[in-house]
């Protein structure tokens, strides 16, 4: 049973016609490590070629279903996500149409392995080279001369390094007039044979790896690109020209966004990917919702993707994930950011109702809500937002799992947040720094800005937290829910309020079971509900406590927004 309203989801569109193509995700499933005793269950597990679901077992009945456009479990092979997933697109080439492979997940989840492999099982990247050389060998005989060549490079710390050339740092990322992206300076190889290929590519390779033992984990902390150019020309009259990009990318570790407390290196680290990854979901949402709006301009990998993504491009997310329940958590983000355009077949769920316990996360489109939480048996989690100047960062922590009818503290929406999110007992706090400046932008996040002129000497918190951290909340700034998100929750609540038994009306903060009995009562002689707030016609609710359960169980952390 869906418990919390559907706050972060946004009505379906249907792509307009023409409109950019859609970026298909799948999800491969790495086999377990270790064996025997003590070997976790697995927290992933496949449904079908497309459905997957994954288990809290601290919690069985915590249990959430995806669907994507493939999913491979552990035993499928290399050869089977090619064939699958990549191979399908390169025939696109052909056609001067841009394609791309992007791995995506958690440190040791798979993604070198998926997108490089070993010499025995060779993964995407010498299978895709194997096959676009062929393409250029068969051409030899017919109309087009087709030629191949290769750059390869590293965006690390959103700086773009040419890996053919290590001594070329930050290069720019230009437009030409045509709409086609450009790194001018970045070193081409042409490519003849596949032999050519790792001629370049394993010493590049290496050139990663000396920086990643200098530059502490460098290689899981960087975007690697290869980019593959097919230039086809005409032999004959009129010569017509034809080029066509592939790019295969090993994207950083996505665990990266959960890091708490870095510091220096690290906490620039964290932030440049956390800045990529996070405008690439982004760009992902935008193009499988038909947006007029696509921010590819908001990172450096997305920039350069800009002509292999949407468009006429063909692009497909390699999404990795572990089955060791020790990576639950990165497992859950990971899908939840691989499913923001995806549909999520059902909601968290519990088949038990443990009074104040069974709240689930709501997962969703990151950022699109001030606020979102919940708790459940493995915890809290919530994200917000919090600014500074123009630069906003999204944050998400846990709580640890607490007594019945726990509430989190109320969350400072101040560019500390970040410092005050672990003394307020959240474990697992994490920020991801976003440029958020246009007004477009906000609303593409879901976030009203509500500017203060001035606000008064220090407030009473209203939920409950140490008055200590009203001291952190930003003088003149508060956060508010976009106003359809907010109606859209209401009318969820209602229709549980409406529907739900007296058991399940006890899921909703601050409804225990004497309250969940009375509305019931209450029902049944005045039929139902008209809107939320009529709660207070019932006798022994107030008018105060509707107030409160309504914030409880829409806007939790939002202290301000009463
Ligand atoms: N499908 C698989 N079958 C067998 N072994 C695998 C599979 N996927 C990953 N592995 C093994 O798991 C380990 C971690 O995988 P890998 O290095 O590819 O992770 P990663 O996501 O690229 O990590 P990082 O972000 O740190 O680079 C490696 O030893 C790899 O060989």
């Amino acid at each position: 049973y869906m418990l919390l309203p559907p706050l972060t989801r946004k009505a379906p569109r249907r792509a307009p016609h023409n409109s950019p193509a859609r970026v298909r995700v799948c999800v491969r499933l790495r086999p377990g490590v270790g064996s025997g005793e003590g070997q976790d269950a697995p927290c992933v597990r496949g449904l079908d070629s497309r459905s997957l679901e994954i288990v809290n077992w601290r919690n069985q009945m915590e249990t959430m279903k995806y669907q994507f456009d493939a999913f491979y479990g552990d035993v499928a092979t290399q050869h089977d996500i090619y064939t699958g997933s990549v191979q399908p697109i390169l025939r696109h080439l052909l056609e001067g149409q841009n394609a791309s492979v992007l791995a995506y997940g958690p440190t040791g989840a798979g993604k070198t392995h998926t997108m490089l492999g070993s010499p025995e099982q060779p993964g995407v990247i010498p299978r895709a080279m194997c096959d676009v050389l062929k393409m250029s060998r068969d051409a030899v005989g017919s109309d087009w001369d087709v030629s191949i060549s290769m750059s390869y490079l590293e965006i690390y710390q959103e700086k773009v390094l040419d890996l053919l050339e290590p001594s070329l740092q930050d290069l720019p990322i230009r437009e030409d007039r045509n709409h086609h992206i450009l790194v001018p300076g970045l070193t081409e190889r042409e490519l003849v044979s596949f032999m050519d290929f790792e001629r370049h590519f394993l010493p590049a390779s290496r050139n990663r790896t000396v920086a990643s033992t200098r530059l502490n984990q460098r290689s899981s902390r960087s975007h690697t690109v290869l980019l593959v150019w097919m230039h086809q020309t005409q032999r004959c009259p009129p010569h017509a020209h034809r080029a066509a990009k592939l790019c295969l990318i090993d994207l950083a570790g996505s665990e990266d966004n959960r890091r708490t407390g870095n510091r220096g290196l690290r906490l620039k680290e964290s932030g440049a990917i956390n800045t990529s990854l996070f405008v690439l979901g982004k760009v992902v949402d935008a193009l499988n919702q038909g947006l007029p709006r696509v921010p590819y301009r908001d990172s450096k990998l997305t920039r350069l993707l800009q002509d292999s993504l949407g468009g006429s491009a063909h692009s497909i997310v390699i999404t990795n994930v572990a089955p060791e329940q020790r990576f639950y958590f990165d497992t859950l983000t990971t899908l939840n950011f691989a499913a923001r355009s995806k549909q999520i077949v059902n909601k968290p769920f519990t088949h038990e109702s443990l009074p104040g316990m069974e709240r689930s996360w709501e997962p969703g489109h990151l950022g699109s809500l001030g606020v979102v939480g919940g708790v459940g048996a493995s915890g809290l989690e919530q994200r917000g937002w919090a600014r500074s100047q123009d630069t906003w960062v999204l944050w998400e922590g846990s709580w640890e799992p607490r007594s019945p009818g726990f509430q989190p503290p109320p969350i400072p929406n101040n560019p500390g947040v970040l410092a005050s999110l672990p003394s307020l007992g959240c474990n697992d706090a994490h920020v991801s720094p976003v440029q958020i400046t246009s007004k477009e932008e906000k609303e593409e996040a879901g976030i009203l800005l509500i500017e203060k002129k001035k606000r008064g000497p220090k407030r009473k918190v209203s939920q409950g937290g140490p008055a200590s951290h009203e001291n952190q909340a930003p003088p003149e700034w508060q956060l508010a829910v976009r106003p359809d998100l907010l109606a859209q929750s209401l009318k969820n609540i209602l229709a549980l309020l409406n529907d739900g038994s007296a058991k399940e009306l006890t899921a909703l903060h601050r409804i225990g079971r004497k309250k969940a009995q009375l509305i019931v009562a209450w029902r049944e002689l005045h039929g139902p509900f008209g809107k939320v707030e009529e709660l207070q016609n019932v006798e022994g609710i107030s008018a105060k406590q509707v107030a409160s359960f309504i914030s409880a169980n829409i806007l939790i952390g939002i202290g301000s927004l009463q």
